[in-house]
């Protein structure tokens, strides 16, 4: 074989993202590799200002590479997985899932602040509904307001003192070593993390015998723990739009590996929220269909207790939206 040609993002993140994806094809493929930059409408987009779609299911990042990997203009194409959309598209083969990295939020604050040492009022910054609703749900007085741009731009908005924090995902800063801006690692029960989060997807084109040879790098607890978390996302974006959190793990039971997911769906101002979690066991840790099996049934049990029925109020009108039958109400301290 010649030279695997990868296409990435330009952005520091996702050439760092892709230049793991690449060690990683060198090692266990034997194979030399070439970066090969595309740059995608989300990039244009954020450069020119204009404002994104909110949902990162639309997949602005994505469809640029998907073009470049079809047009055969690149071998693989390296993505953040939770920013690839749930449905999946023709002629595109997720080859491989790597090692995750640690997949929950961070906290980057002034003066090295936690959450809770941040005074009443403080601006927190984010751009993604799913980290603004459970900021909103912690009760503690946040003025959650929305920014966008790279990560480097965002941490740039604390630092010039124009939020007094952001909330960002560790695995972003531990891809380009930025570990010390870090003033806090939100636990999952306070932040639940998007599905997906910390982990990459490595795509190929349908039918080419790369998907194959691919296989070597993937990861097989990461697979199966970001299955459950996407097909719990995919089961529950039919039913509703709300900002949804969901995260999985593997775990060693007694009788062999099990799968743990838990997952949150919540009204976009955070004041009404469901929660459940589920486990399975997994027969063999490639067993995809029990990990599909698990993210579907706990999306249905969210739906069941209301997940469909978490609409904030819109802002025009003055009643909030009532609770919903097994809502969990959330009281703003
Ligand atoms: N939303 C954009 C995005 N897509 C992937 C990451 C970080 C890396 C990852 O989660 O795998 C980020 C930045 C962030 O959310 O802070």
């Amino acid at each position: 074989m010649t030279t695997l040609r990868i296409g990435t993002r330009r952005s520091v993140l996702a050439t760092t993202q892709s230049e793991q994806v690449a060690a990683l094809v060198r090692d266990r493929l034997g194979v030399d590799t070439e970066l090969v930059e595309v740059t995608t409408e989300g990039d244009r987009s954020q450069a020119a200002g204009t404002p994104l779609p909110q949902s990162p299911t639309t997949g602005v990042f994505v469809s640029a590479l998907r073009d470049a990997l079809l047009a055969g203009e690149v071998d693989l194409a390296v993505h953040s997985l939770k920013d690839l959309p749930t449905y999946p598209q023709e002629g595109v083969t997720l080859a491989a899932v790597p090692g995750r990295e640690d997949p929950r939020d961070v906290v980057v604050a002034r003066d090295g602040l936690t959450l809770g040492e941040l005074p009443v009022g403080s601006k927190v910054g984010t751009g993604s509904p799913r980290r603004a609703a459970q900021l909103h749900a912690l009760g503690l007085g946040l003025d959650v307001v929305g920014i966008r741009g790279n990560v480097d731009t965002r941490i740039g908005k604390v630092r010039a003192g124009e939020v007094d924090a952001v909330v960002l995902a560790r695995a972003g800063l531990a891809r380009i070593g930025r570990l010390d801006e870090v003033s806090e690692v939100l636990d999952p029960l306070q932040m639940l993390p998007a599905p997906g989060q910390g982990a990459l997807a490595v795509e190929a084109r349908t039918g080419d015998p790369l998907v194959e040879l691919l296989a070597a790098l993937d990861d097989p607890a990461t697979h199966a723990a970001v299955v459950a978390e996407r097909t719990a996302l995919a089961t529950l974006e039919g039913g509703c739009s709300a900002p949804i959190g969901a995260l999985a793990e593997v775990v060693e039971g007694e009788e062999g590996p099990e799968l743990w997911l838990r997952a949150t769906v919540l009204s976009d101002d955070g004041t009404l929220a469901v929660r459940r979690s589920a486990s399975t066991p997994l027969p063999t840790i490639t067993d995809r269909d029990a990990a599909a099996a698990l993210g579907a049934s706990l999306a249905q049990e969210l739906l069941d207790e209301g997940a469909d029925q978490l609409r904030s109020a819109p802002e025009a009108t003055s009643s909030p939206a009532a609770p919903t039958a097994g809502s969990t109400e959330v009281h703003n301290a």
